[in-house]
Protein backbone atom coordinates (compact mmCIF):
# COMPACT_ATOMS: atom_id res chain seq x y z
CA UNK A 1 0.00 0.00 0.00
CA UNK A 2 1.44 3.28 -1.15
CA UNK A 3 1.67 6.24 1.52
CA UNK A 4 2.96 9.72 1.48
CA UNK A 5 4.86 11.12 3.95
CA UNK A 6 4.24 14.81 4.40
CA UNK A 7 3.74 17.46 7.05
CA UNK A 8 1.84 20.58 7.55
CA UNK A 9 4.31 23.32 9.02
CA UNK A 10 6.29 20.30 10.89
CA UNK A 11 3.73 18.60 12.21
CA UNK A 12 3.79 15.50 10.07
CA UNK A 13 1.64 12.36 8.96
CA UNK A 14 1.75 8.98 7.21
CA UNK A 15 -0.87 10.05 4.80
CA UNK A 16 -3.22 7.04 2.48
CA UNK A 17 -5.29 8.40 -0.26
CA UNK A 18 -8.22 6.71 -1.51
CA UNK A 19 -6.85 3.40 0.02
CA UNK A 20 -10.09 1.28 -1.69
CA UNK A 21 -12.64 -0.31 1.42
CA UNK A 22 -9.55 -2.10 2.58
CA UNK A 23 -12.79 -3.06 5.18
CA UNK A 24 -10.98 -5.12 7.54
CA UNK A 25 -8.04 -2.52 8.40
CA UNK A 26 -7.83 -1.55 11.83
CA UNK A 27 -6.60 2.36 11.08
CA UNK A 28 -6.42 2.93 14.81
CA UNK A 29 -3.34 0.08 15.12
CA UNK A 30 -1.91 0.71 11.97
CA UNK A 31 -1.22 4.45 13.54
CA UNK A 32 0.18 3.40 16.87
CA UNK A 33 2.58 0.48 14.69
CA UNK A 34 3.17 3.36 11.84
CA UNK A 35 3.43 6.31 13.64
CA UNK A 36 6.57 5.16 15.70
CA UNK A 37 9.44 6.74 15.23
CA UNK A 38 12.06 3.42 15.27
CA UNK A 39 9.74 0.70 14.32
CA UNK A 40 7.70 2.33 11.81
CA UNK A 41 7.27 5.14 9.46
CA UNK A 42 7.30 7.62 12.30
CA UNK A 43 4.44 10.11 12.44
CA UNK A 44 2.73 12.71 14.92
CA UNK A 45 -0.53 11.17 12.95
CA UNK A 46 -1.68 8.60 10.65
CA UNK A 47 -4.52 10.75 7.82
CA UNK A 48 -6.50 8.45 5.52
CA UNK A 49 -8.23 10.48 2.76
CA UNK A 50 -11.01 9.81 0.01
CA UNK A 51 -13.32 11.81 -1.83
CA UNK A 52 -16.78 10.81 -0.88
CA UNK A 53 -17.69 10.17 -5.22
CA UNK A 54 -15.52 10.16 -8.31
CA UNK A 55 -16.65 13.07 -9.19
CA UNK A 56 -16.95 15.69 -5.77
CA UNK A 57 -14.69 17.75 -4.49
CA UNK A 58 -15.48 16.67 -1.20
CA UNK A 59 -13.19 14.60 0.93
CA UNK A 60 -14.14 12.47 3.96
CA UNK A 61 -10.82 12.43 5.96
CA UNK A 62 -9.70 10.45 9.11
CA UNK A 63 -6.88 11.08 11.39
CA UNK A 64 -5.64 9.16 13.88
CA UNK A 65 -2.99 10.59 16.99
CA UNK A 66 -0.18 8.19 17.25
CA UNK A 67 -1.29 6.59 20.29
CA UNK A 68 -3.97 5.31 18.11
CA UNK A 69 -7.17 7.80 19.29
CA UNK A 70 -8.96 9.43 16.76
CA UNK A 71 -8.59 12.91 16.87
CA UNK A 72 -12.10 15.40 16.14
CA UNK A 73 -10.49 17.73 14.34
CA UNK A 74 -6.62 18.54 12.94
CA UNK A 75 -5.71 21.30 11.26
CA UNK A 76 -2.34 20.36 9.57
CA UNK A 77 -4.04 17.16 8.78
CA UNK A 78 -6.70 18.95 6.73
CA UNK A 79 -3.99 20.84 5.01
CA UNK A 80 -2.10 18.11 4.33
CA UNK A 81 -4.86 15.97 3.02
CA UNK A 82 -6.07 19.07 0.67
CA UNK A 83 -2.32 19.47 -0.67
CA UNK A 84 -2.47 15.85 -1.83
CA UNK A 85 -6.08 16.54 -3.40
CA UNK A 86 -4.56 19.52 -5.40
CA UNK A 87 -1.62 17.49 -6.41
CA UNK A 88 -3.52 14.53 -7.57
CA UNK A 89 -6.65 16.14 -9.03
CA UNK A 90 -5.86 19.61 -9.30
CA UNK A 91 -8.93 20.92 -7.49
CA UNK A 92 -7.71 24.20 -5.85
CA UNK A 93 -10.96 24.63 -3.83
CA UNK A 94 -12.15 22.05 -1.75
CA UNK A 95 -14.14 20.93 1.24
CA UNK A 96 -13.41 18.46 3.90
CA UNK A 97 -15.30 16.42 6.56
CA UNK A 98 -13.29 15.19 9.98
CA UNK A 99 -15.55 13.81 12.42
CA UNK A 100 -18.37 14.94 10.59
CA UNK A 101 -17.68 18.21 10.22
CA UNK A 102 -17.55 20.40 6.99
CA UNK A 103 -14.24 22.44 6.39
CA UNK A 104 -13.38 24.54 3.55
CA UNK A 105 -10.17 23.78 2.18
CA UNK A 106 -7.92 26.78 -0.43
CA UNK A 107 -4.57 25.50 -1.83
CA UNK A 108 -2.69 29.03 -2.64
CA UNK A 109 1.14 28.32 -4.42
CA UNK A 110 2.51 28.74 -1.34
CA UNK A 111 0.02 28.12 1.62
CA UNK A 112 -2.85 25.53 2.05
CA UNK A 113 -5.62 27.60 4.06
CA UNK A 114 -8.54 25.31 6.20
CA UNK A 115 -11.72 26.82 8.12
CA UNK A 116 -11.48 25.83 11.97
CA UNK A 117 -14.92 26.05 13.69
CA UNK A 118 -14.69 28.09 16.98
CA UNK A 119 -16.57 26.72 19.56
CA UNK A 120 -17.32 27.49 23.90
CA UNK A 121 -14.32 29.26 25.20
CA UNK A 122 -13.69 29.21 29.20
CA UNK A 123 -11.47 31.85 30.66
CA UNK A 124 -9.65 30.36 33.57
CA UNK A 125 -10.47 27.01 33.41
CA UNK A 126 -7.47 25.51 35.47
CA UNK A 127 -3.82 27.04 37.28
CA UNK A 128 -0.62 25.30 37.79
CA UNK A 129 2.96 26.66 38.46
CA UNK A 130 5.29 27.43 35.49
CA UNK A 131 8.47 28.20 36.61
CA UNK A 132 7.62 29.01 40.31
CA UNK A 133 4.79 31.24 39.18
CA UNK A 134 1.46 30.46 39.47
CA UNK A 135 -0.41 30.44 35.57
CA UNK A 136 -3.71 30.41 34.84
CA UNK A 137 -4.95 28.29 31.61
CA UNK A 138 -7.96 29.36 29.32
CA UNK A 139 -9.84 27.14 26.85
CA UNK A 140 -11.32 27.37 23.43
CA UNK A 141 -12.48 24.39 21.44
CA UNK A 142 -11.67 24.55 18.18
CA UNK A 143 -12.95 21.48 16.92
CA UNK A 144 -10.45 19.92 19.73
CA UNK A 145 -10.01 20.28 23.09
CA UNK A 146 -7.16 23.11 23.55
CA UNK A 147 -5.85 25.13 26.99
CA UNK A 148 -4.05 28.42 26.18
CA UNK A 149 -1.62 29.87 28.93
CA UNK A 150 0.15 33.32 27.90
CA UNK A 151 3.37 33.34 29.44
CA UNK A 152 6.61 36.23 28.78
CA UNK A 153 9.18 33.95 27.65
CA UNK A 154 7.66 30.01 25.81
CA UNK A 155 11.18 29.01 25.17
CA UNK A 156 11.70 28.74 29.34
CA UNK A 157 9.52 26.26 29.93
CA UNK A 158 9.73 23.08 29.91
CA UNK A 159 6.97 21.48 27.75
CA UNK A 160 6.56 18.93 27.88
CA UNK A 161 7.12 17.97 32.06
CA UNK A 162 4.37 21.19 32.17
CA UNK A 163 2.11 19.82 29.32
CA UNK A 164 1.97 16.43 30.72
CA UNK A 165 0.48 17.61 34.31
CA UNK A 166 -2.20 19.99 32.52
CA UNK A 167 -3.34 17.54 30.14
CA UNK A 168 -4.33 15.42 33.09
CA UNK A 169 -5.36 18.08 34.86
CA UNK A 170 -8.67 17.16 36.95
CA UNK A 171 -10.59 20.00 35.37
CA UNK A 172 -10.27 18.83 31.74
CA UNK A 173 -10.96 15.56 32.57
CA UNK A 174 -11.72 13.00 31.01
CA UNK A 175 -11.24 14.17 27.79
CA UNK A 176 -7.78 15.64 28.54
CA UNK A 177 -6.64 18.59 26.37
CA UNK A 178 -4.10 19.86 24.14
CA UNK A 179 -1.35 22.53 25.80
CA UNK A 180 0.15 25.59 24.41
CA UNK A 181 1.64 28.30 25.30
CA UNK A 182 1.85 31.81 24.05
CA UNK A 183 3.91 34.58 24.23
CA UNK A 184 2.89 38.04 22.10
CA UNK A 185 5.47 38.91 20.69
CA UNK A 186 4.35 42.54 19.75
CA UNK A 187 1.45 43.83 17.04
CA UNK A 188 -0.10 40.65 15.01
CA UNK A 189 2.24 38.10 15.86
CA UNK A 190 2.41 35.57 18.94
CA UNK A 191 4.94 32.38 19.20
CA UNK A 192 3.68 29.08 19.96
CA UNK A 193 4.60 26.18 21.90
CA UNK A 194 2.06 23.03 21.98
CA UNK A 195 2.02 19.90 23.52
CA UNK A 196 -0.10 17.18 21.81
CA UNK A 197 -2.60 14.96 23.61
CA UNK A 198 -2.44 11.73 21.14
CA UNK A 199 1.02 12.56 20.62
CA UNK A 200 2.17 12.56 24.06
CA UNK A 201 4.87 15.13 23.15
CA UNK A 202 5.58 18.67 22.21
CA UNK A 203 5.12 18.76 18.35
CA UNK A 204 6.77 21.15 15.92
CA UNK A 205 3.50 22.75 14.69
CA UNK A 206 -0.89 22.67 15.30
CA UNK A 207 -3.01 23.97 13.23
CA UNK A 208 -5.84 23.87 15.86
CA UNK A 209 -3.88 25.04 18.69
CA UNK A 210 -2.99 28.02 16.57
CA UNK A 211 -6.52 29.00 15.84
CA UNK A 212 -7.22 28.32 20.00
CA UNK A 213 -4.23 30.57 20.47
CA UNK A 214 -5.53 33.47 18.83
CA UNK A 215 -9.06 33.38 20.01
CA UNK A 216 -6.95 33.76 23.56
CA UNK A 217 -4.90 36.40 22.61
CA UNK A 218 -7.76 38.21 20.81
CA UNK A 219 -9.92 37.50 24.01
CA UNK A 220 -7.46 39.30 26.48
CA UNK A 221 -7.07 41.95 24.01
CA UNK A 222 -3.85 41.29 23.11
CA UNK A 223 -4.03 41.17 19.47
CA UNK A 224 -6.86 42.64 16.99
CA UNK A 225 -9.59 40.89 15.42
CA UNK A 226 -7.60 40.54 11.88
CA UNK A 227 -4.65 38.51 10.63
CA UNK A 228 -2.23 36.77 13.16
CA UNK A 229 1.34 35.66 12.53
CA UNK A 230 1.40 32.43 15.18
CA UNK A 231 5.28 31.48 15.13
CA UNK A 232 6.06 27.69 15.88
CA UNK A 233 8.86 25.06 16.78
CA UNK A 234 9.26 24.32 13.10
CA UNK A 235 10.26 27.80 12.35
CA UNK A 236 7.26 28.16 9.68
CA UNK A 237 4.82 30.27 10.89
CA UNK A 238 0.80 29.54 10.46
CA UNK A 239 -1.49 32.42 9.55
CA UNK A 240 -4.79 32.51 11.89
CA UNK A 241 -7.83 34.79 10.28
CA UNK A 242 -11.02 35.49 11.00
CA UNK A 243 -13.48 33.78 8.62
CA UNK A 244 -15.06 36.47 6.50
CA UNK A 245 -18.56 35.17 6.96
CA UNK A 246 -18.85 34.47 10.46
CA UNK A 247 -15.89 35.61 12.44
CA UNK A 248 -17.14 34.54 15.78
CA UNK A 249 -17.61 31.14 14.86
CA UNK A 250 -14.61 30.24 12.41
CA UNK A 251 -11.03 30.89 11.13
CA UNK A 252 -8.89 30.32 8.35
CA UNK A 253 -5.66 28.93 9.62
CA UNK A 254 -2.79 28.98 6.76
CA UNK A 255 0.62 27.94 6.12
CA UNK A 256 2.97 25.64 4.09
CA UNK A 257 2.50 21.81 3.60
CA UNK A 258 5.84 19.74 2.37
CA UNK A 259 5.91 16.44 0.94
CA UNK A 260 8.96 14.65 2.41
CA UNK A 261 8.43 11.33 0.26
CA UNK A 262 6.19 8.47 -0.73
CA UNK A 263 6.73 4.89 0.10
CA UNK A 264 4.88 1.76 -0.04
CA UNK A 265 5.15 -0.39 3.10
CA UNK A 266 6.47 -3.35 3.36
N1 LIG B 1 -2.07 18.89 15.37
C1 LIG B 1 -3.46 19.03 15.13
C2 LIG B 1 -4.36 18.83 16.29
C3 LIG B 1 -4.42 17.41 16.71
C4 LIG B 1 -5.36 17.22 17.84
C5 LIG B 1 -5.10 15.97 18.55
N2 LIG B 1 -3.84 15.94 19.22
C6 LIG B 1 -6.26 15.67 19.45
O1 LIG B 1 -6.77 16.55 20.13
O2 LIG B 1 -6.70 14.53 19.46
C7 LIG B 1 -3.77 20.28 14.36
O3 LIG B 1 -2.96 20.66 13.51
O4 LIG B 1 -4.83 20.88 14.54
Amino acid sequence: MRFRKIHGAGNDFILFTDPGPRAGTDWAKEAERLCARRTGVGADGLVVSRFVSPTSTVLDVDCFNADGSTATMCGNALRCAAWAAQCDQGFRTMQLRMAGVMHEATVDADSVWVTADVGAIQPRVLQTVINGRPTWFDSAHTGTEHVVAVVENVDAIHTEVVGRVVRHHKNVAPLGTNVNFVQHLGGQALKIRTYERGVEAETLSCGSGAVAAVVIATMRGLVARREVTVHNEAGEPLTVRPHDDHPNRAAWVGGPVTQTFEGVLA
